[in-house]
């Protein structure tokens, strides 16, 4: 006999009821508190989003060849980097200046002075950008000829070996290329020992100045009063010495050419050549013929002759020229000497321009074939024959 289904009653109703609340409370709570991370969380990106990150605290790889380094080669390193942003702050600086002065001053007349100044910053730029260039070709992969030094034998190889290495991947510390040529390097160089290598390592160790440095401190120092009076001084000094150096060694001529053999003859030859027309000399090889002859006849003033003139002279007014009267000028005459070789005739017209203090060419000359060495001025010249 099938029974009929017992009707839940009022209380079994109500219980189900408040389960059935309690369970939908639950879920409601549980999607909120979804909901809420969830918005969190998207409130988290947001920010992380619009937040500049200044400093990103990456772990740092372990780097063997970072551990080397000296708290000197970072500063090197470093200084080196904030050179090379500087330079291009610089540059943009300039770059800027001049566009302002352009589209300010174009149609302003501005004074000599200050286009010079645009000119010379124009130029300025122009060089950085074409060392830029030159900069940018250094960096193109290629072989670098393996120097022969290692990396401690100088600052400067140190820093190109440095540069060298950032520049170029494949050059880096552990590459093959690398490790060849400090192979090649290595079996180069030979090592011996030696006995007095303690006592060398006990000697203190200079460091390589660079030019760049002394440029710099150079630059830098500014010569005080007491320097510029010292320098004044020396440049006294020095013209004192040169002067004495110069008076000294005309002495020494002058003194040598009293010693030549024909100086005790001077006043007879000078009387016989005043008596006759024609006169042969003979003397010994060096007695000083051809040196002193010539300046002997110069100094008695065989080169100043007076000259009787019919005409004139308009120009002079002082002088009372009565009519018929012949004007004496003086007028300067040439002492010639022939010599048999081209050399001779230029060493001995040095030698007398020595001797007489003069430069060559002016009171004393030559005339050699395709060469004439004189002037106007010239008064003892030398000559070959056929000159
Ligand atoms: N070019 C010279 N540089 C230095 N000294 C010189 C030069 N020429 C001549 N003398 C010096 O002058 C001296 C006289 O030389 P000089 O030529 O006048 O002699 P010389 O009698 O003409 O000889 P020679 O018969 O060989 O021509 C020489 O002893 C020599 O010491």
């Amino acid at each position: 006999m099938a029974s009929s289904p017992k009707s839940p009653s009022s209380d079994d109703r109500m219980n189900d009821a408040s389960s059935t609340d309690d369970e939908e409370a639950d879920a409601r709570r549980t999607t909120d508190l979804r909901e809420r991370d969830a918005f969190a969380k998207r409130l988290r990106e947001r920010d992380e989003e619009q937040t500049k990150k200044r400093f990103r605290t990456e772990p740092v790889a372990h780097d063997p060849d970072r551990s080397k380094l000296s708290v000197q080669d970072l500063r090197n390193k470093s200084r080196r980097v904030y050179l090379a942003n500087r330079k291009d702050k610089k540059l943009q600086e300039l770059e800027d200046e001049l566009a302002d002065e352009d589209y300010l001053f174009k149609d302003v007349k501005l004074s000599k002075r200050e286009q010079q100044e645009i000119q010379a910053k124009r130029y300025a730029l122009y060089l950085a950008r074409e060392h830029e260039k030159a900069e940018q070709m250094e960096n193109v992969e290629r072989y670098h000829m393996p120097t022969g030094k290692s990396e401690d034998t100088s600052k400067a190889d140190r820093y190109r070996e440095d540069m060298r290495s950032a520049d170029n991947k494949s050059h880096a510390q552990n590459s093959d290329q690398r490790r060849w040529e400090d192979e090649v390097i290595h079996t180069a160089i030979s090592h011996y020992g030696s006995l007095d290598k303690e006592a060398k390592s006990k000697q203190p160790k200079y460091d390589y100045i660079l030019d760049e440095e002394i440029q710099f401190v150079q630059q830098l120092t500014i010569p005080g009063v007491n320097e510029i009076l010292q320098q004044q001084k020396e440049k006294v000094r020095n013209n004192d010495q040169q002067e004495d150096e110069h008076k000294r060694k005309q002495r020494t001529l002058q003194e040598t050419r009293k010693t030549l053999p024909i100086y005790q003859f001077r006043e007879d030859l000078m009387k016989a050549i005043c008596d006759h027309q024609v006169l042969i000399i003979e003397g010994e090889t060096g007695s000083g013929k051809t040196t002193q002859l010539t300046q002997y006849l110069y100094e008695e003033g065989y080169c100043e002759a007076d000259i009787e003139e019919d005409e004139e002279d308009e120009d002079d007014d002082n002088e009372v020229n009565l009519p018929g009267m012949k004007k004496k000028t003086k007028k300067k005459m040439m002492i010639g000497c022939t010599q048999p070789r081209r050399v001779a005739a230029m060493s001995v017209a040095a030698r007398v321009a020595e001797e007489m203090d003069v430069k060559l060419g002016r009171e004393v000359g030559y005339s050699i074939r395709f060469e004439d060495c004189s002037s106007d001025r010239t008064v003892i010249k030398y000559m070959t024959d056929v000159s």
